[in-house]
């Protein structure tokens, strides 16, 4: 398969470098400094805190040359019009795996509606320096596999085939049918959460803020509630019935532990983050009451 990575930021560099290690042409895009230390470095990774480095050679590019049978878009939220206009005149399916709430219309109208599959990189991780630190292989990597999907829903010939190569690939996929709702029921969940985590300074001070946490939890309670679809995956409903002391209990734990610590709520770029929350709060509001 020839792919296109766009976006070298955590997620795209994993994802570029893991696709790579199983045997396609990839090509990864990125820009600035990024560019420059990919070329002199490739990409490199540690698996969370460890202090061992490895590099992995992948070309890259600065702008997309075409002939590419899949793009992969790892932007944020605020980035993604620009990426759609510099793949408007190109062919070839275009995933989208970043947090999105407005569904694939938006992204159809620019590039094509049959060229757009959905996504999340359910990945994890920080940026240190020029290095991708990663969030290890544990539960939460088994639990939560990255969802692709048809925005119609269907199950495709290419969609069968685009989570089969990123599973070879040692990546957790699957394909998922409600992939629309899926992303609106992160959203729902994951805005709250990284808009408290961006105000206190990260997973571990919003973990020591009971007021933060109780504030986040009414939050995720109102937007699940006023999303157009039942959550997805079902488990998000638990929200709706667990006491709000038992649900800062457990998002306590997990805010002091290893998947967030590995996360974008432990960011390196809190503007880049904060751009993105405004525009995915924008998306969430046209479909529902929400702050
Ligand atoms: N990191 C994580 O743990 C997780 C992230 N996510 C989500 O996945 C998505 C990607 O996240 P992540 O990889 O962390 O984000 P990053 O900010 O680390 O990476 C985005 C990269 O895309 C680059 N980029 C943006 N626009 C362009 C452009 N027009 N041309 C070239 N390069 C461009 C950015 O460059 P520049 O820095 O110059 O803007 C940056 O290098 C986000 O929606 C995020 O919320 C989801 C789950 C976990
Ligand atoms: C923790 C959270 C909600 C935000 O980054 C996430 O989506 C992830 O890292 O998988």
């Amino acid at each position: 398969m020839k792919l296109l990575v766009y976006g070298a930021g955590v997620l795209g560099s994993l994802f570029a470098a893991r696709m790579h290690e199983a045997g396609h042409d990839v090509a990864l895009l990125a820009r600035g400094a990024r560019l420059a230390a990919l070329r002199r470095d490739g990409v490199q990774l540690a698996e969370g805190d460890a202090p061992a480095v490895t590099r992995v050679p992948v070309p890259v590019v600065e702008h997309p040359a075409g002939g590419y049978d899949l793009t992969t878009v790892f932007v944020r939220t605020h980035q993604v019009d620009a990426v759609l206009e510099s793949l408007a005149g190109l062919d070839g399916d275009v995933l989208f795996l970043l947090n999105w709430a407005a569904g694939a219309e938006p992204l159809g109208a620019v590039i094509g509606h049959e060229r757009v599959l959905l996504g999340f990189g359910a990945a994890g991780g920080t940026m240190d320096g020029d290095v991708v630190r990663y969030r290890p292989a544990g539960l939460a990597t088994r639990m939560v596999p990255m969802p692709i999907g048809e925005p119609d829903g269907r199950s495709t010939p290419r969609l069968r085939r685009i989570v089969r190569d990123v599973r070879a690939a040692g990546i957790n996929a699957k394909a998922e049918p409600r992939i629309d709702a899926w992303l609106k029921t992160h959203a729902a969940f994951s805005v709250p959460l990284e808009q408290a985590a961006n105000a206190a300074g990260g997973p571990l001070a919003l973990a020591g803020d009971p007021g933060a946490l109780r504030g986040m939890v009414r939050l995720i309670r109102q937007n699940l509630a006023a999303m157009p679809n039942p959550p997805v995956p079902r488990g998000f409903g638990a929200f709706q019935v667990l006491p709000e002391g038992l649900l800062v209990t457990v998002l306590r734990r997990f805010l002091r532990g290893p998947t967030a610590l590995h996360s974008g709520l432990n960011t390196a770029s809190p503007a880049a983050v904060a751009a993105e929350l405004e525009r995915m709060a924008a998306q969430m509001r046209t479909y529902a009451r929400v702050r």
